[in-house]
C-alpha cells in the first residue's frame, strides 16, 4: 500500500515514461512479495504455483531482454506498528471498534499467513537456482530496496509501495509489463522535488497525515491535497517540528505570514468610505459623479458604462481588499487544520518517524553477486514443482543463458571459444527483429556436431522463421504471468540452429567483428532488394504448401488405399487399425523414430514442407540432456486418446507453461467419450475432410485423424498451434492454420482444397466442420457456415446449451424466436443431439454445454426465393418492430394496404406479427411481395 489516500495520483505528472533499454545494465532492487501478490489477482486457480511460475519468467525477462541486474529483496519481520494497523484495518472493515484492542508489544509480530511464506521460500529456492542475489530486509522489503538504491548498491526499486520515497529512494519503478508495448512508469526523486517541492521529509509529513502502512488512518478531514498544502508551508528542515507543536495544539505561523488582518491596517469599512466606487461602472467614484462628469476610467464621452458579468477593479484599494479576503481565508483554513490536527491523539507517533528515517534494514548490500543458473539442479525444481518438460525449462532458460555468454564474452574478450549450454557456439546474426516497438538481433548458435538424425544430403533447405525485420504484432491480450519469447530452432542442411533475440548493444560488444559483417551485409541486401523489388514482389513467400496441394495428395492417398494401391502406412489401415495406431501412437515405433519425431523440425518429406512452419518446434534431442526417454513417454501419453483426460490436459498445458484464455474461450474438453459422440454425431470416417476451429490441446483432432480423416485445424492461439503441430508431427493428414477463423475466408480456403479434379464427385468433396467452439463466437460461426452448403455437408458444434436450445427449438410466439432460427431453417436441418455437463471442460465453464448438428443442405435444396439477400433483408425489418403488426413494420417496403393485401395471398392473417410466421410463411409472404 504504502502513503495512503490517491497518493500516486499526485505523483503520476512526475512519472517518465521508460521502454526497457531503460533498465540495460542497471541493477534494479525488486520487491518481491508485490509480485508474489501480484500473481494471486491475476491468476488465482488457472495455473500450477503461478508465484513460480511468475518469478521464472519475470526474471528471465528483467535479465535478458530488459538487460537489467535484479536482486530480489523479501520482508523480513514486520514491525508491530505495522500489525497493528494490519489489525485495526481489518477489525474497521469489519464495523468493529478498534480503540479497545490491545496494543502489540515491541518485538511481537504478526507474520504474514503460513502459504505465503511458503510462496516465498518457493521463489527464493528458484532464485538462488537462478544465480540471482536474494537479500532479506529487517522489516519492510521497500524499506530495504530504498536503502539500497539510496547507498547506491541498485539504481531504481521496483515496488509499487509508495512508501519507497519515504525510505529515500531515488527511483521507483511502480511496476513493468514484461510483454507489452506500453512503456513503464519511472519516479525519479529529483522530478518530485523539483515539480512539487517535496523532499523525503516532506512525504514524510504527508504520510503522517493521510495514512500510512503504520497508521492506516491518518487525521481525519485531511487528504492528500490538503495535506500537501500543509507540509509545502514549511522547509525540509522544519517540517516535522512543526507537526509535532501542531500535534500539541499550537497555531506555528506560516513562513511568508499569515497575518492577521487587524495588523495596525485601516479597518475595511473605513477604507470603503475613503474609496468609494460606481455601482454602475464598478470604477473608483460614486455613479452621481460619473453621470455629471464621466467615468474617467470608462471610455465614454458622458456618464459609464454598466460594469461586465466578470468585472474586477484593478484600482490598488481593490488589489489590497482582495489580498486580505484571501488572506483571511487562508487564516481560517489554517485555524482549522491546526484544530484537526491537535484533536488527534499522539500526534505525531515519532516511532512512525523513526521507521521511515531509519538506516538499518540490512547490514551491507556490497557483497550482491549475480551468478550462473544451476541448470541441472534448475531443471529438476522445475520438473518437480510445475511439471514442466525438462526441455521445455532448458529452452526457456536459453535467454538467460545467452545474455551470461554475451556478457561474459563482452567483458573478457579475449576471442577464445566459448560455448553456451556447454554445447553451442556462437553463430551468426541472422536478422533484425521488431517487437513491441523494440529492436534486437536474432543471433543463430551452432551446435558443431549435426544432431537432427539427418544428413545433410536429406534435410530440406533452410526456413527464415522470420521474414528480415518482420514487425511482431503484439498478442491480443497481454499475458498477466509475461511468458517468454519462446528461442527457436533452424534446421540448415543438417545444421541445427538454436535462435535466440539478443540486445544489439550486447552483441555489439561482445562479437564487433561479426555484428560488423552483419551490418555491412544487410546493407547490400537492401540495395539488391531494392533493385529487384518487382522480381521480390512476385516470388512466393516462404514454402507452405497450397492447402489445395495439401488436400489433393493427401486425398489421393485415401483413394489410393481405398482401392488397395500401395499406400502410407497413415493411409492404409481401416479406421479401427487406424484408431488403434493413433491411440498407441509411438509405442510400436522403434526409438530411432520417436527420437526423430521429436528432435527433427524440417523433415525430408515434401509432403510435410508446411510443418516447417511451426513458431515452436520441438528442441533438437541435444537440449533434452538424458532425457530423450521421458520425452517419448510423455509423447506417446498425449497422443493416447484415454489419455485426453484432465491430467494429460494440464500437463499439456503446463510443458508450455500456457493457461487457459478467457478472451479465446478456452475451456478444453476433459472427457475422451465426448469428443467419441462429437464425432459420431458428424459420422466422420475415413477419407473425410474435417475442419475443426480451434483444437487447442489436440485431443478432439487426435480422435479426428484417428478415425482417418484429413483435417484441417484453425486456431488462433499461436501457442496452441505450436502445441498441435508438435503433436501431430508424424500425420500427414493434418494441417494447422494460425487464423481467426472469422476472418480467415475459410470460403477460399476450402475451394482451393475442393477444386481439385479427383473430386469432382460432389458427395465426395464436402467436407464437414467439427469442433468444440469457444462460445463467444458460437452465434458468429453459425451465420458464416450454414449458408456453405455447397462445401460443407455438416456442421457439428459443441455449443452452449442454452444457445444450443435457442437456435434449434425456438417456441414460435415467444421472445427467443429470433431472425437467425430463420438462417437456420433456411440452410440447415438442425438437431440437438445432447447436453454435455460443465464437468467436462477445463476450466470449468458457468454454463452446460450441447453438441448441436446442422446438416447443411444444397444451394439447389434452399427454399425458393428469387433473392436470398432481399429475403432475409425482409425478415430482418419484419423483425425490427417485433412486436408490431407486419403490415407497419413492413411499411417501408410497400403502404400497409398492400401487405395486408400480400399477407391475405399468402393465406396469413391480415394482423400478422413476425414471431407467428414460420420459415414457409416467410417465403411465401417474400415471393408475393416480390411478384408485385
Ligand atoms: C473451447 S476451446 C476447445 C479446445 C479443444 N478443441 C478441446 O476440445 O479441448 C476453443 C479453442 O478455440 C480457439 N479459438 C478461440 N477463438 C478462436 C478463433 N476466433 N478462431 C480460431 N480458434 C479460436 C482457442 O484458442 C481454443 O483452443
Amino acid at each position: 500500500m504504502g502513503v495512503g489516500g490517491n497518493f500516486w495520483d499526485l505523483l503520476r505528472p512526475y512519472a517518465r515514461q521508460q521502454g526497457c533499454d531503460y533498465l540495460r545494465d542497471k541493477r534494479v532492487a525488486v520487491d518481491l512479495s508485490f509480485w508474489i501478490v501480484q500473481h494471486e489477482t491475476a491468476v488465482k486457480g488457472l495455473v500450477l504455483k503461478p508465484h513460480l511460475r511468475l518469478t521464472f519468467f519475470r526474471t528471465i525477462n528483467l535479465f535478458s531482454k530488459f538487460g537489467a541486474y535484479p536482486v530480489f529483496v523479501v520482508d523480513g519481520t514486520p514491525s508491530p506498528l505495522k500489525s497493528q494497523a494490519r489489525i485495526s484495518r481489518f477489525f474497521r472493515s469489519s464495523g468493529i471498534d478498534t480503540s479497545s484492542l490491545p496494543a502489540i508489544k515491541e518485538g511481537v509480530s504478526v507474520e504474514r499467513n503460513k502459504q505465503f511464506c511458503e510462496w516465498v521460500r518457493e521463489c527464493v529456492e528458484l532464485l538462488e537456482l537462478l544465480g540471482i542475489p536474494v537479500v532479506k530486509a529487517r522489516g519492510e522489503a521497500e524499506a530495504l530496496c530504498a536503502q539500497l538504491n539510496r547507498e547506491g548498491y541498485v539504481d531504481a526499486c521496483i515496488t509499487p509501495d509508495s512508501d519507497a520515497f519515504l525510505y529515500g529512494a531515488k527511483c521507483v519503478i511502480k511496476g513493468i509489463k514484461p510483454n507489452s508495448r506500453e512503456p513503464f512508469e519511472c519516479y525519479h526523486m529529483s522530478d518530485i522535488e523539483a515539480g512539487l517541492g517535496l523532499k523525503r521529509k516532506h512525504l514524510i509529513a504527508m504520510s503522517l497525515l493521510v495514512g500510512n502502512d503504520y497508521d492506516s488512518g491518518g487525521v481525519l478531514g485531511i487528504g492528500v491535497e490538503k495535506a500537501l498544502r500543509i507540509v509545502r508551508v514549511f522547509s525540509e528542515d522544519e517540517i516535522l517540528d512543526r507537526l509535532q507543536d501542531m500535534g500539541k495544539g499550537l497555531k506555528p505561523a506560516v513562513s511568508g505570514g499569515v497575518k492577521s488582518v487587524d495588523d495596525g491596517e485601516e479597518s475595511h469599512s473605513e477604507m470603503k468610505k475613503r474609496f468609494p466606487h460606481c455601482s454602475r461602472c464598478g470604477h473608483p467614484g460614486n455613479k452621481r459623479n460619473h453621470f455629471k462628469s464621466s467615468c474617467e476610467h470608462c471610455s465614454c464621452d458622458s456618464g459609464c458604462t454598466k460594469k461586465a458579468l466578470e468585472f474586477r477593479c484593478e484600482c490598488s484599494f481593490c488589489i489590497k481588499d482582495r489580498d486580505l479576503k484571501e488572506q483571511k481565508k487562508t487564516e481560517n483554513w489554517w485555524i482549522k487544520v491546526c484544530d484537526k490536527i491537535a484533536l488527534w491523539p499522539e500526534f505525531p507517533n515519532r516511532k512512525i518517524i523513526e521507521l521511515y528515517l531509519s538506516d538499518t534494514f540490512t547490514e551491507d548490500g556490497s557483497s550482491m553477486s549475480w551468478g550462473t543458473p544451476v541448470t541441472e539442479m534448475l531443471v529438476d525444481f522445475m520438473v518437480f514443482k510445475l511439471h514442466w518438460d525438462p526441455s521445455y525449462v532448458r529452452k526457456m532458460l536459453l535467454p538467460m543463458m545467452s545474455t551470461i555468454y554475451l556478457r561474459e564474452r563482452a567483458r573478457h574478450n579475449t576471442g577464445e571459444p566459448l560455448l553456451l549450454y556447454d554445447q553451442y557456439e556462437f553463430h551468426s546474426v541472422k536478422c533484425i527483429k521488431t517487437r513491441y516497438g523494440h529492436e534486437s538481433f536474432v543471433i543463430r548458435w551452432r551446435k558443431p556436431i549435426s544432431t537432427s538424425g539427418f544428413t545433410r544430403g536429406e534435410a530440406e533447405q533452410s526456413i527464415d522463421i522470420w521474414e528480415e525485420e518482420e514487425r511482431v504484432e503484439d498478442e491480443e491480450c497481454v499475458d498477466p504471468l509475461d511468458g517468454l519469447n519462446e528461442p527457436q530452432v533452424e534446421d540448415d542442411n543438417g545444421d541445427c540452429f538454436l535462435l535466440t533475440d539478443e540486445c544489439i548493444g550486447l552483441v555489439q560488444s561482445a562479437f564487433p567483428d561479426e555484428t560488423e559483417k552483419f551490418m555491412q551485409e544487410k546493407k547490400l541486401r537492401e540495395s539488391k532488394k531494392k533493385n529487384a523489388s518487382e522480381e521480390a514482389a512476385t516470388t512466393p513467400m516462404g514454402v507452405q504448401r497450397s492447402i489445395k496441394d495439401f488436400y489433393r495428395s493427401t486425398k489421393a492417398a485415401a483413394t489410393q488405399s481405398k482401392d488397395g494401391g500401395e499406400s502410407s502406412s497413415a493411409t492404409s489401415s481401416s479406421p479401427a487399425e487406424k484408431k488403434r495406431q493413433a491411440t498407441s501412437s509411438g509405442s510400436s515405433s522403434s526409438l530411432s523414430n520417436v527420437v526423430d519425431m521429436m528432435s527433427v523440425v524440417v523433415t525430408s518429406s515434401p509432403i510435410n514442407n508446411w510443418r516447417c512452419l511451426s513458431p515452436t518446434p520441438p528442441l533438437p534431442s541435444c537440449l533434452n540432456g538424458d532425457n530423450s526417454q521421458s520425452r517419448r513417454r510423455s509423447w506417446k501419453v498425449s497422443c493416447a486418446k484415454s489419455t485426453d483426460d484432465y491430467h494429460a490436459t494440464l500437463k499439456s498445458l503446463n510443458s508450455r507453461g500456457r493457461f487457459p484464455r478467457k478472451s479465446l474461450g478456452q475451456h478444453y474438453m476433459l472427457n475422451s467419450d465426448i469428443n467419441e459422440q462429437l464425432a459420431s454425431a458428424a459420422n466422420v470416417k475415413e477419407g473425410d475432410f474435417v475442419v475443426e476451429i480451434g483444437p487447442g490441446t489436440g485431443s478432439l483432432t487426435n480422435l479426428l485423424l484417428s478415425l482417418g480423416a484429413t483435417v484441417l485445424a484453425i486456431e488462433k492461439d499461436p501457442h496452441m498451434v505450436a502445441l498441435v503441430q508438435e503433436r501431430f508431427a508424424d500425420s500427414d493428414n493434418f494441417k494447422v492454420l494460425q487464423e481467426d477463423f472469422l476472418k480467415c475466408h475459410i470460403r477460399s480456403h476450402m475451394l482451393s482444397a475442393l477444386e481439385t479434379p479427383s473430386l469432382s464427385n460432389p458427395e465426395l468433396a464436402l467436407a464437414k466442420v467439427v469442433s468444440n467452439l469457444p462460445f463467444n463466437i458460437s452465434t458468429d460461426v453459425v451465420k458464416l457456415l450454414l449458408p456453405m452448403g455447397d462445401i460443407f455437408s455438416q456442421v457439428v458444434l459443441l455449443l452452449q446449451d442454452e444457445a444450443a436450445l435457442r437456435l434449434v427449438e425456438p417456441a414460435l410466439r415467444t421472445s427467443e424466436y429470433r431472425p437467425i432460427n430463420l438462417l437456420v431453417n433456411f440452410y440447415s436441418e438442425p438437431e440437438y443431439n445432447f447436453r454435455v455437463p460443465r464437468e467436462n471442460f477445463f476450466p470449468q465453464p458457468k454454463v452446460d454445454a450441447a453438441v448441436v448438428t446442422f446438416r447443411l443442405k444444397h444451394p439447389r435444396d434452399y427454399p425458393d426465393v428469387s433473392s436470398t439477400k432481399s429475403f432475409f433483408s425482409l425478415v430482418h425489418s419484419a423483425f425490427n418492430g417485433k412486436r408490431k403488426m407486419l403490415r407497419k413494420s413492413l411499411q417501408h417496403i410497400s403502404p400497409p394496404s398492400e401487405i395486408e393485401k400480400a399477407l391475405g395471398v399468402a393465406g396469413l392473417p391480415v394482423t400478422s406479427r413476425p414471431e407467428e410466421l414460420t420459415l414457409d410463411d416467410f417465403v411465401k409472404l417474400h415471393n408475393v411481395i416480390a411478384r408485385e
